[in-house]
């Protein structure tokens, strides 16, 4: 595996690879990598002539600086997984590279920001979009694959290469779990063994909502789901939604047959984690 930290070398590098006819996959991360990211690059390497990982912790889309500074850092570690799996190349820049100046590009993704993570987390979708963008140029991929885990980020990611024209197709690659149902997430490690426990509560939440789903309205279901977080000790909800998958708008109704997602935002100890499941209604 070639590792690249400069941009004008992935430039280059990259630009060689098209011209030479390759089909290039990309797997954008922020590392301290998990069989949630292995998934994603094993069906890149699949599905493409060459894969890209990149690992770069984005300062621009932290809206709290303190999970900035927390965030893990395990390159070493990352490197020996991404040749496990066969990725080509690791790009790792610097921030001093990346962000040359200050950057003061603003993007406006409409209601799909104003919503969930967008809502709750201020700065954060334009901070992803800036470094998107800038990784999309970078690498020129054929292919980008994207974690179901941030549902909101993919259909933002979507909205950008339709708004910029990119050439890049989208993939979005199912939820990754572990065995007791936690979604694996790189702020998983910062959890403790009592908080890993209490983490699975935000799955069960997904369950609890998912059985009731089609009995009972909307409303009444999000104030279960509140219930049953606020009986729990060292869990705090920031936010339970039941939303349209691609718009991801708050549903107050929902119908037969259609597909919804359900959405949670959630503090454990000090770590905020995310989860969601997508439910067709006639399959409840
Ligand atoms: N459990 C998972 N299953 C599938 N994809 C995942 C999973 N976790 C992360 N991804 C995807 O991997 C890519 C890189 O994510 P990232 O590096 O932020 O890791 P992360 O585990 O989501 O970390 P965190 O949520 O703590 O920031 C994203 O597209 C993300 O959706
Ligand atoms: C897409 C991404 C790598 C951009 O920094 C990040 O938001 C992530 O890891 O999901
Ligand atoms: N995994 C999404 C990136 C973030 O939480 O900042």
């Amino acid at each position: 595996m070639e590792v690249i930290e400069r941009v004008s070398i992935i430039r280059g590098r990259m630009e060689a690879l098209r011209c030479s006819g390759k089909r290039i996959g990309f797997v954008p991360t922020m590392g301290a990598l998990h069989e949630g990211h292995l998934q994603l690059l094993r069906a890149s390497v699949q599905e493409n002539d060459v894969t890209v990982c990149s690992i770069f912790v984005n300062p621009t889309q932290f809206n709290n600086p303190e999970d900035y500074k927390m965030y893990p850092r395990t390159m070493e570690q990352d490197a020996e997984l991404l040749r496990s799996v066969g990725c080509d190349i690791l790009f790792a820049p610097h921030a001093e590279e990346i962000y040359v100046q200050q950057s003061l590009l603003q993007f406006s993704f409409g209601p799909l920001e104003a919503v969930m993570e967008g809502e709750h987390r201020p700065g954060h979708f334009n901070g992803v979009a800036t470094i998107v963008g800038k990784l999309f140029h970078y690498v020129q991929p054929h292919r980008a694959y994207f974690g179901q885990k941030d549902l909101q980020q993919v259909a933002i990611v979507k909205q950008l290469v339709q708004g910029l024209s990119y050439d890049v197709e989208v993939v979005r690659y199912p939820t990754i779990r572990e065995a007791d149902g936690l979604a694996m997430s790189s702020r998983n490690k910062r959890l403790d063994a009592e908080q890993r426990q209490t983490a699975t509560i935000l799955y069960s939440a997904l369950q609890l909502a998912r059985q009731q789903l089609p009995e009972k309205p909307t409303y009444s279901i999000k104030a279960a789901v509140e219930a049953y977080l606020t009986g729990a000790y060292g869990v705090a909800l920031e936010y339970f939604e039941i939303a349209d998958p691609n718009t991801l708008q708050p549903l107050a109704q929902v119908r037969p047959g259609q597909e919804v997602a359900l959405c949670i935002a959630a503090h454990v100890g000090p770590v905020r984690l995310i989860d969601n499941i997508l439910v067709n209604l006639n399959e409840v």
